[in-house]
């Protein structure tokens, strides 16, 4: 086993395939008709060019969960150059990143020590929020009303990152409402349904950084996982790591890179608003020997004091709501405390709340 770490190493049935199956991958879907569209702008919506996007996207988020997409209008030289200051970031030593670490009181900023289901992963990230400052709850207990608010730590080196990160945040921001719009057209809603949920928002960005691992056959770049808000925009270089758990028979598989593309994801929060219309699916990143890989995921999320719970319009007496409400905010913190460190139980998951 060498020198890694034993917190490093998955349980047998979760360790990865080196050489996994990239027959049939999620599907890709060509965004170009979003140019003109806004959720907010009726006319646009109901074109014919929206309404087969809508039926795509509906079809992909009910069997996958995931897709890819292009001509999504994220400028490429923006994503390019996020990728770029990150990399330089990640370049330097240690004592210089743990300068921007994150901690218990100031949650952005620089990790090494991520654990994912209570296995470290092996990867260092830094994170940044998209609305400045994001505000949370104090405490994760209920009736605790205090609130806090975090602002991003940015570095020294390399003085171009923050710039990088801030133009790319709005840019896929932009992208993500407009996902939203799709969504909501596929689930028989006004293309606007969602908007009132993104008026605030504790959306953040997470620039992955997977260095080479001597052991990649023991270990995850991340460990298998849903993502908790309501959509994931992931951006991927060119090496290959990112796994889906296809839903028809629960093999893993390989999204490819494609250049220029981004990775949309379901996430939890949306299952609950669809009342499991749609499903979060179970995802993990491999790592390799021999390069290191770069991801970066949006993470677009609700403000903190939004309740989630399914969407009355999608409920009825003969369909009733599969979840109990609960609140963003103080599930977001609960469920971010459990990353820092190897804990005893499981973190909080929706399942706490399903009826
Ligand atoms: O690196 C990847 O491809 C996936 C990252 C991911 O799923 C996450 O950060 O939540
Ligand atoms: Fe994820």
């Amino acid at each position: 086993m060498g020198d890694v770490d034993p917190a490093f190493i998955q349980d047998v049935e979760h360790r990865p395939n080196l050489a996994p199956l990239q027959a049939e991958s999620i599907p890709l879907i060509d965004l170009a008709a979003l140019a003109g569209y806004s959720p907010s702008d009726g006319a646009a919506a109901d074109s014919a060019a929206i309404k087969g996007l809508v039926a795509e996207i509906g079809e992909a988020c009910k069997e996958w969960g995931f897709f890819s997409t292009v001509n999504h209008g994220v400028p490429a030289e923006k994503r390019e150059r996020i990728e770029r200051e990150g990399r330089e970031f990640f370049r330097q030593d240690l004592e210089e990143k743990k300068k921007v670490r994150r901690d218990e009181k100031r949650t952005l900023g620089y990790y090494e020590t991520e654990h994912t289901k209570n296995v470290r992963d092996w990867k260092e990230v830094f994170d940044f929020t998209v609305q400045e400052p994001t505000v949370f709850p104090a405490s994760p207990e209920d009736g605790e009303e205090g609130v806090i608010e975090c602002t991003n730590q940015w570095p020294e080196y390399p003085p171009g990152l923050r710039e990088a990160c801030e133009d790319y945040a709005q840019e896929v921001q932009k992208l993500a409402h407009k996902l939203m719009g799709l969504i909501a057209q596929s689930l028989g809603l006004p293309a606007n349904r969602f908007d009132e949920f993104f008026k605030d928002q504790t959306s953040f960005v997470r620039i992955n950084h997977y260095p080479p691992c001597p052991t990649p056959h023991l270990v995850l770049g991340v460990g298998r996982h849903k993502d908790s808000g309501a959509l994931a925009i992931l951006a991927q270089d060119d090496v290959p790591g990112l796994e889906v758990k296809r839903k028809s028979d629960g093999e893993w598989v390989l999204v490819k890179p494609i250049p220029d593309s981004f990775i949309i994801n379901v996430g939890d929060t949306i299952k609950v608003w669809s009342n499991e219309v749609y499903d979060s699916v179970e995802h993990r990143a491999m790592v390799n020997s021999k390069r290191d890989r770069i991801s970066i995921p949006f993470f677009f999320m609700p403000p903190h004091y939004t309740m989630v719970q399914p969407l009355k319009e999608l409920t009825d007496e003969h369909n009733p709501p599969k979840y109990r409400p609960y609140n963003w905010g103080k599930y977001r913190v609960s469920r971010h405390a459990s990353n820092f460190k190897k804990l005893d139980v499981e973190n909080l998951q929706i399942d706490h709340f399903r009826i």
